[in-house]
């Protein structure tokens, strides 16, 4: 038997036979949706049936008939050659119907081609190679078909590879060398593009004439670049100037250019193009790339940013914007905390630019249904195409996922990629970004409407409650500053998300999201708090909330006094309910912050507004912030943020808080307190979207 998994497989009493497979088939093709552009289903990978790609080539598999097949199995060390002898049906994937070399047929899926590739869509009459296939019941009885979630685990043969069986072999298509590039050009005027890389490699692998095969690179180089396979644009480019003394020599190098340009390898894209604009000074392609790359190297250094302008330039189409990554006052390095962590390599002052990062891989999708199954497509389909983003994006923290020590190489000329492990890394490391923070902090904004995405940078970052950093997004740009003053050496921590008020609640999300307990000093300390505490806290928050119900009064709403002293007493009972010793001076009191906020907000539309002061001051040391009581001692707002210490927590609500302050200080006649409570809102406000913006955001 060919299954090695379980023991109760078996090979079906009862298979469909070719004819009853083609017809279904058929029925199947004639129902599909022909519209080209529709977004195609993402077949999202259940990691309960995690299996591993295959690693090894094809040429070392034994090699067995249709007919071996055992249900529910995986065939390790084994592998089946087939022909496509149908049109594919696609969808989530490609299924097509397909025969060995004893004329067995069965039906075969194949999920999370890139679009590049022949793969995606595999056209009758090829020959593919399955490495231990993965043969499933699919419905109903009797009803079986071939399983290929790994893009690697399937291979498009060469018409002449004599792997092939005989039975199987069609022979060469076209003849000469000089015949498949005219396919290939062919193929390119028709826009297809995988097909012409496909012909362009046979009429490559035709000739071992360098003079012929030169312009044949050129050409595969500029098709790989309309296709975004950077690394085989890069490759082919250079390849073509084997070909001895070139007439186009600058355009190797342009090419060459545009393509590292493309992996966001700016250096080595400059060094190219300047070779390329030494060879053709007056090319004003080459100008404006060589210009381009070097406003893409001053960001990498200065970490410069027209932040308006680039915020003006999105639109729902373009949200990938042409800007460099500023990393260079952070280093990687082993973390107390776990693993790697994210390092200040200088001193830092509060408000100051952590890093800037343009996201590694995020797709243009803001529908919360479908972004997760975006990003995870584009990580596959990325991998497979430039491989050399396995080592950073492989490279990411992976969770519990078993890894090969193989993902990423390339076997059979493909690089290994296990879907299984990618979604792992994906569920561990993407964060939720808005197309832009500033815009979603305006109340008018729809919430919830956030693309996932990939940065490997900030991915190195642990979580903490209490950070010392916060992000925020322009399009496809992350920018992190430092909410306190950070030494060099300090780990930087960020809060994977918006932090829960109780403490045993938010670390089961952490838990449950991210496998961790977190040991940030306000969770170790609010740890120490028995039991039947945090449970009456717990219930007393609940009952403050069922009275505010769950809405802080909004603009102009006069809420009754008797509602007001009613949640002035459920507040002062559930701050009662904070051990002294746990609790001391400067310890961040979260649960109190949302009837603080609502009592706030009550007692502003009453114009009381000292009691806005007691409550705004409250609502910013349940943050953690030092403000003091005391109407005579001097507080200072704009310092807040330098000489709170190490247990502060940042988020818009510190702004509004310091807004309403201010209107309160301007309305009892005390302006310059006003005045200075404006300009830390207006700092926190460019903490939280990134840069200066105008606070009246928060009002439309
Ligand atoms: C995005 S990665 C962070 C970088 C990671 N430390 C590494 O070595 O690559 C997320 C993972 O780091 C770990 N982690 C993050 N914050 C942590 C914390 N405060 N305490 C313990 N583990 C943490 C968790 O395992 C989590 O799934």
């Amino acid at each position: 038997m060919a299954a090695t998994k379980e023991a109760s497989v078996a090979v079906p009493r009862r298979r469909p036979t070719k004819e009853d497979l083609i017809s279904t088939h058929k029925t199947h093709l004639d129902k599909q949706d022909r519209s080209p552009d529709a977004p195609r289903p993402v077949k999202q990978p259940i990691m309960s049936e995690a299996y591993p790609a295959s690693t090894r080539s094809i040429r070392e598999l034994e090699i067995i008939p249709l007919s071996d097949l055992c249900v529910e199995a995986h065939h390790r060390g084994k592998g089946i050659i087939v022909k496509a002898i149908s049109p594919p049906y696609v969808g989530a994937g490609a299924v097509s119907i397909v025969e060995d070399q004893f004329g067995n047929a069965e039906r075969l899926a194949i999920y999370n081609q890139p679009d590049s590739s022949i793969l995606s869509a595999v056209p009758e009459g090829c020959v593919v190679a399955v490495k231990e296939p993965y043969y499933k019941k699919n419905g109903s009885e009797n009803d079986f078909m071939i399983c290929v979630d790994h893009p690697s685990d399937v291979i498009l043969l060469r018409f002449t590879d004599p792997i092939i069986p005989e039975p199987l072999r069609l022979g060469p298509l076209l003849k000469t060398a000089e015949d498949w590039k005219k396919a290939g050009d062919t193929a390119f005027i028709e826009k297809d593009f995988p097909t012409a890389v496909f012909c362009y490699t046979e009429a490559l692998e035709s000739s071992s004439d360098p003079t012929f095969q030169s312009p044949i690179y050129t050409k595969r180089a500029g098709t790989n670049l309309v296709l975004g396979r950077y690394d085989d644009a890069k490759a082919d480019a250079l390849a073509s100037l084997a070909g001895g003394p070139q007439q186009h020599e600058w355009k190797a190098y342009y090419n060459a250019g545009r393509a590292a340009y493309g992996l966001c390898d700016y250096r080595t894209s400059h060094s190219l193009l300047s070779k390329a604009l030494a060879l053709n000074q007056s090319h004003s392609g080459i100008q404006r790339e060589h210009a381009r790359c070097e406003a893409r190297l001053h960001e990498e250094e200065t970490g410069n940013y027209d932040f308006p302008a680039m915020l003006a330039s999105l639109t729902a189409q373009s949200v990938h914007l042409d800007r460099g990554s500023f990393l260079r006052n952070t280093r990687v390095a082993d973390s107390a905390h776990h693993g790697r962590g994210l390092f200040a390599a200088r001193d830092l002052a509060a408000g100051e630019i952590i890093f800037v990062e343009k996201a590694t891989l995020m797709p243009n999708q803001y529908d919360p249904g479908r972004a997760s199954a975006a990003l995870y497509a584009l990580t596959v389909r990325q991998l497979c195409d430039n491989p050399s983003l396995a080592e950073p994006v492989l490279g990411m923290y992976g969770g519990e996922y078993a890894r090969s020590g193989m993902e990423g190489m390339i076997v059979d000329g493909v690089p290994v990629v296990d879907v299984f492990l990618v979604e792992s890394i994906r569920t561990k490391n993407c964060f939720s970004s808005p197309r832009s923070t500033v815009e979603d902090t305006k109340p008018s904004m729809p919430s919830g409407r956030q693309a996932k995405g990939l940065w490997v940078h900030a991915a190195a970052m642990n979580h903490g409650c209490v950070a010392n950093s916060m992000r925020s997004f322009v399009g496809d740009m992350l920018i992190s500053r430092a909410t306190r003053d950070i030494k060099e050496g300090e780990e930087i921590f960020q809060q994977y998300v918006p932090v829960k008020s109780l403490v045993d609640a938010r670390n089961r999300q952490y838990l449950e999201g991210w496998g961790f307990e977190c040991g940030c000093k306000l969770c170790v300390t609010e740890r120490r708090s028995p039991e039947a505490n945090l449970a009456k806290r717990k219930e007393a928050l609940m009952a403050v909330e069922k009275v505010c119900n769950k809405k802080l009064p909004g603009k102009g709403d006069l809420v009754p006094d008797a509602t007001i002293r009613n949640v002035e007493r459920l507040t002062k009972q559930l701050e009662d309910l904070h051990e002294a010793d746990v609790y001391a001076e400067g310890l961040p009191k979260l649960t109190l912050i949302y009837p603080c906020n609502w009592l706030v907000g009550a007692h502003k539309g009453r114009k009381n507004h000292a009691k806005v002061i007691r409550y705004a001051k409250k609502v910013l040391r349940c943050f953690g912030f030092i403000v003091p009581e005391d109407k005579g001692v001097e507080w200072d707002p704009r310092k807040m943020y330098s000489s709170s210490g190490d247990m502060t927590l940042m988020t818009v609500h510190v702004v509004v808080a310091l807004r309403r302050l201010a209107e309160a200080y301007e309305a009892l006649g005390e302006g310059d307190m006003a005045k200075k409570c404006v300009e830390a809102a207006k700092f926190g406000y460019m903490l939280v979207t990134g840069f200066e913006n105008d606070l009246s955001m928060l009002d439309r």
